[in-house]
């Protein structure tokens, strides 16, 4: 065997020093969102497939379609997270693998199913128009990235809590931030520091969640009756009870955090980063724009969107994509090698770490023509765009199971902003870091003006 990895051809590239390696260079080049140039200049001098250190580990970084198709395929790749989020969100679908993952998987795929989604469209709705009133009618000036935070966790909170929603999201908003901030920390328990803190955000958001799904059970196991239609608790006690998995109540605690934390900061940076395109891009505004108000003609002011509303949305859909192509809120996906694998003649031992960027694809000229112009037209026909660039919900059998939750939620805010307001952005420049995630330096405040309310049928 020692003679086997003697001949190994170990992809090119250096370590640099031990234990930190790149990692400061990638994570500055991360916060002053120059990565791009940063993995284009690793591509130029090594190619496609090159070794660096990150974060301890020795990682292969891959690029292009066919790597990303290799790392999203490959059954010896596991997924990988950081040893913060294992510690926060305990035994959750973003944090196992192999079979303990299956069961978990898959009853969370069932609970967020299109067909699912399509019963949370008047939930939505209702909760974005409630966010909208109270956040942004009235006002001159609004700091748009910290509004949609709040309401995106308002919108997951009130699909998985049910009428424990507001109360949820009134006292756990700041634990919410805190938890999510300490994904990407140093995972030693002191008070005071980002995980320390996110720690006992964690205890604290885990014991009210703890709370209301003892609550469900006792009303399914007394009354026999579920609270509401889509709380996530009652749909995953009635899956269990009928033999689909044999989750504790701890695990679905753990699952429903691992869903609320998936589901809003990477939908908040969508809806952020599309406001932010559209303050610059008139002619896309203005064609939405005509989408919307063609959808509202036909209803009454109090009316909820429905799924064929939502349905009918394919020119905005259009320009979500485009947003998620030039600023992707998962910046990239790291896997570890489950036993010693290959990759175009290179080796990649067992326990080192494959990196992909979704950046390298999205802005590569080869498949996106003029890559750095926001034009939601090169989605008019997807057949263009060759399999495995185009990927911000990742791919293979870890691919994100919210996608269709994130485009109907998208939908759902965009119709009420685009149909209402008109917005100029305040900083112009504003740039933005990544944190891992984007985030607008100053958090993109807009000053907003009252649009003339869209003609509608019976007006
Ligand atoms: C624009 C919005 C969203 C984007 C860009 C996004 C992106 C992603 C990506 C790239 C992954 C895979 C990461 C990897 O393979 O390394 C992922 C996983 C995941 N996402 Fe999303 N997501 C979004 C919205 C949502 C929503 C709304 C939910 C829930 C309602 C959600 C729940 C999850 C979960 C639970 C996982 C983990 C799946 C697993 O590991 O098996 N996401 N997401």
């Amino acid at each position: 065997k020692k003679h086997r990895r003697s001949t190994y051809t170990l992809p090119p590239g250096d370590l640099g020093i031990p234990v930190v390696g790149q990692t400061f260079s990638l994570l500055n080049s991360l916060r002053s969102n120059t990565d791009d140039q940063w993995f284009r200049t690793r591509i130029n001098k090594y190619g496609p497939v090159s070794k660096m250190s990150v974060l301890g580990s020795p990682t292969v970084l891959l690029a292009g379609p066919a790597a990303n198709r290799f790392i999203f395929t490959n059954n010896s790749l596991a997924l990988t997270q950081t040893r913060a989020l294992r510690a926060l969100l305990g035994r959750s679908i973003l944090t196992l693998n192999g079979d303990e993952l299956k069961q978990v998987r898959s009853a969370v795929q069932e609970y967020l199913r299109p067909e699912m989604v399509r019963r949370y469209v008047g939930k939505m709705d209702e909760e974005v128009r409630r966010q909208i009133k109270l956040n942004w009618v009235g006002r001159d000036t609004v700091t748009v990235f910290p509004m949609a935070r709040r309401l995106t966790l308002g919108v997951i909170c009130s699909i998985v809590f049910g009428q424990e929603a507001a109360a949820m999201v009134e006292a756990h908003a700041d634990d919410f931030q805190m938890l999510g901030d300490a994904i990407l920390s140093f995972p030693v328990n002191i008070p005071f520091t980002r995980f320390g803190k996110g720690m006992k955000a964690s205890a604290k958001i885990r014991k009210s969640i703890t709370r209301i799904a003892q609550k469900r059970e006792g009303s399914l196991l007394e009354e026999g009756r579920a609270a509401s239609s889509t709380d996530f608790f009652t749909y995953m006690l009635i899956l269990g009870s009928q033999g689909a998995h044999s989750l504790t109540l701890e695990d679905i605690v753990d699952n429903a955090m691992g869903i609320i934390i998936g589901a809003h900061g990477t939908t908040s940076a969508l809806i952020t980063f599309m406001i932010r395109h559209l303050a610059n891009e008139p002619d896309v505004l203005d064609k939405i724009t005509q989408e919307q108000d063609e959808i509202a003609y036909n209803k009454g002011t109090e009316d909820v969107l429905t799924w064929e509303d939502v349905s009918r949305m394919k020119y905005t859909w259009k320009a979500a994509m485009e947003t998620l192509r030039t600023v992707p809120p998962v910046f990239g996906s790291f896997r570890t090698a489950t036993k010693d694998i290959e990759y175009q003649g290179y080796h990649i031992p067992k326990g080192w770490k494959v990196f992909a960027a979704q950046s390298i694809t999205h802005l590569d000229s080869k498949f996106f023509n003029e890559p750095t112009k926001f034009d939601p037209s090169r989605f008019e026909k997807r057949s263009s765009i060759p399999p495995y660039s185009f990927l911000p919900f990742g791919g293979g059998s870890r691919m994100c199971p919210g996608t269709e939750f994130s485009r109907v939620e998208t939908l759902v805010v965009m119709h009420y902003l685009v149909t209402q307001f008109r917005w100029r952005l305040c900083f112009k420049d504003e740039t933005y870091t990544k944190d891992p995630k984007p985030t607008p330096v100053f958090g993109l405040p807009v000053e907003l003006e009252l649009r003339r309310p869209p003609a509608t049928a019976d007006a």
